[in-house]
């Protein structure tokens, strides 16, 4: 695990651990049970891969690698133009000290919308699985550098008990080959090395090949435009994660299109 992934889930353990001690897990139980039902997140995005680009368009404040990266940032309206630009899910960034997220802005998006959402956090304990359906979220993230394989196995059967989805970030092969043991056959590759935030799109090209058919794999990270993604998609990409380079857009709906079908 790099330095980074290891100062952020230590930061979410204490976290989680806080949250935990005031929130009795029988309440936290209620409020997902009176949740409105999972949207279909891979569903959505094998519907849409099926005659284009199938895009999971994150809204996203700010990051570590790049600060704020919206000032006027409107979690309601980014989902409603994500929506109407045409992407086939949302992910929606809760972290708080490291990307400027809030539980509100998953509930504000979800409400705004009816795509699928992914709440994009980092999970270090089911606890968080559970709490996340409280909140209305379709799917679930599973960062393989940050779980063992024990990990990973708990916090999917979370997911699977609530009837989400569960999207597995991997980096190289043998995270993949660890992710390929879970029952989730949603699969998304970081292009972003977290140990120096460098974006290389080659980590894309040498999974995408290994992903046994019958995956829904998703490319993530540093895409730019649709140009991007056409080279993604020569080489059999049909999903793709893009957050800043729409985040940074006057008119998200138009970006988001475009990115789309050009
Ligand atoms: O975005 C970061 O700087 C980052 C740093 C450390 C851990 C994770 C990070 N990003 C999480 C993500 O997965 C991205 O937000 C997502 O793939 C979208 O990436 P982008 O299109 O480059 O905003």
């Amino acid at each position: 695990m790099t330095d980074m992934l290891a100062e952020i889930c230590a930061t979410k353990r204490l976290e989680v651990d806080r949250r935990k001690a005031h929130t009795p897990f029988a309440d936290l139980e209620a409020r997902a049970r009176a949740a409105t039902p999972p949207r279909g997140f891979r569903a959505a995005l094998d519907a849409k891969a099926a005659t284009g680009h199938a895009l999971i368009a994150e809204v996203k404040k700010a990051s570590p690698s790049k600060g704020l990266i919206r000032e006027h940032f409107d979690p309601h309206a980014h989902a409603l133009a994500y929506q109407s630009g045409g992407a086939a899910c949302l992910s929606v960034l809760t972290d708080e000290p490291y990307f400027m997220g809030h539980d509100d802005y998953l509930v504000a998006a979800r409400a705004a919308v009816s795509l699928p959402c992914l709440r994009k956090d980092f999970l270090v304990d089911p606890w968080q699985v559970t709490e996340a359906r409280a909140l209305g979220a379709d799917c679930i993230l599973i960062i393989a550098a940050a779980l063992d394989d024990a990990q990973m196995a708990d916090i999917e059967a979370e997911a699977i008990r609530w009837g989400m989805d569960a999207l597995v970030e991997v980096h190289d092969a043998d995270e993949l080959e660890r992710a390929l043991k879970l029952r989730s056959r949603l699969i998304g590759v970081n292009n972003r090395d977290l140990r120096d935030f460098s974006i290389s799109f080659e980590r894309t090209y040498e999974l995408v090949d290994r992903a046994p058919a019958g995956c829904t794999f998703v490319a993530e990270s540093g895409l730019r435009d649709k140009a991007d993604l056409d080279a993604m998609a020569a080489r059999g990409v049909r999903c793709f994660l893009v957050g800043e380079a729409l985040m940074r857009q006057d008119d998200v709906e138009a970006a988001t299109r475009a990115l789309i079908v050009g």
